[in-house]
């Protein structure tokens, strides 16, 4: 366990590519919990990055919250931490094991919904997420109306593209950091097009994922996906199960022609997810940081 002046760092959460993940709690205030996303200071910009990010998204509930970050000194080494909402329930990998895979359709629309949103004001402040994946959307408890429900988050946006940056930066990272292909979509990989298009691609192979409980192209190797977002004609297999709602909102995310993807602003007016049951989220966000952590060390946004 180690030991900061305004908060315990608990257990281990997960390990990424910028970052190792921890469990902490608040000395401070009883019972808070928050994750601590950290990595040595000098190879930090990833995690400023995201704290940039994510200090743009503050406010939004399809956004996982960020109560700001602190630098600590761990041993002679300066660590940058980066505080987040910590996520008890944690991504929707586990939320689909706890469905048994496949998730009904009526809560996978509930589900894209929620998600749509989150990409909407991505989208809608220039962003593009580039790294959608079931790992990379959290879940938290919720109550509605006493009875208790689900918030999907977006995270990670490690790899996101912010207004004005260089495409041909974005692709070569793309191919250095990315741990699996199977939600890039085909314009991306042939001209390192990166738009929000992307995320439209990757949504729908998380749909299908949903319902499934496999992976868009799950039954090739890499080689192979390679090839088929290379040649960039095909799309994932739309399961024949799914109503046809369902199968119109994801020809919509698998249009080949980016130009002509629906964007997740229409999206959201598709009857796939229009009608989907979601109300309002309160007392989503984070407290204030200073509830937190109240060093000098630490930086309020
Ligand atoms: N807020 C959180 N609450 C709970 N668990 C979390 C939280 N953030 C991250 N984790 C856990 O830590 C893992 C790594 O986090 P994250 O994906 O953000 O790191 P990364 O370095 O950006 O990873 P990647 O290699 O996928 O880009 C996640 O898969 C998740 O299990």
């Amino acid at each position: 366990m180690s030991t900061n002046m305004e908060w315990l760092r608990l257990k281990k959460l997960g390990q990424g590519t910028y970052g190792t993940v921890y469990l902490a709690m608040s000395t401070f205030t009883d019972e808070l919990y928050f994750a601590v996303k950290n990595a040595n200071l000098e190879d930090s910009s990833t995690l400023q990055k995201e704290r940039r990010i994510f200090q743009k998204f503050r406010g939004t509930n399809e956004v996982v919250g960020c109560y700001g970050y602190c630098v600590s000194n761990e041993g002679g080494v300066s660590k940058y931490n980066l505080l987040l909402e910590y996520a008890p329930m944690g991504s929707l990998l586990n939320l689909m094991k706890d469905y048994g895979g496949r998730i009904p359709e009526s809560h996978v629309r509930k589900y894209t919904k929620m998600l749509l949103r989150g990409l909407s004001c991505i989208d809608n402040n220039g962003h593009v997420h580039c790294d959608l994946k079931p790992a990379n959307i959290l879940v938290f408890p919720r109550e509605v109306d006493g009875l208790s429900d689900i918030q999907l988050k977006i995270a990670d946006f490690g790899l996101a593209k912010e207004p004005g940056e260089d495409d041909s930066d974005m692709l070569f990272r793309m191919y250095q950091y990315r741990g699996t292909p199977c939600y890039m979509s085909p314009e991306s990989v042939q001209f390192a097009e990166i738009t929000p298009a992307l995320d439209i691609w990757s949504l729908g192979c998380i749909v299908v994922e949903m319902i499934t409980g496999r992976i868009a192209w799950g039954n090739l190797d890499s080689k192979e996906l390679f090839n088929k977002l290379v040649i960039g004609n095909e799309s994932p297999e739309i399961p024949e199960y799914i109503s046809e709602n369902g199968k119109d909102f994801l020809r919509r995310c698998f249009e080949l022609d980016h130009r002509y993807r629906w964007t997740a602003d229409a999206l959201l007016t598709h009857p796939f997810v229009d009608d989907a049951p979601l109300q309002p989220v309160e007392n989503c966000q984070p407290p204030a940081l200073m509830c937190v952590v109240n060093s000098a060390l630490c930086e309020n946004y």
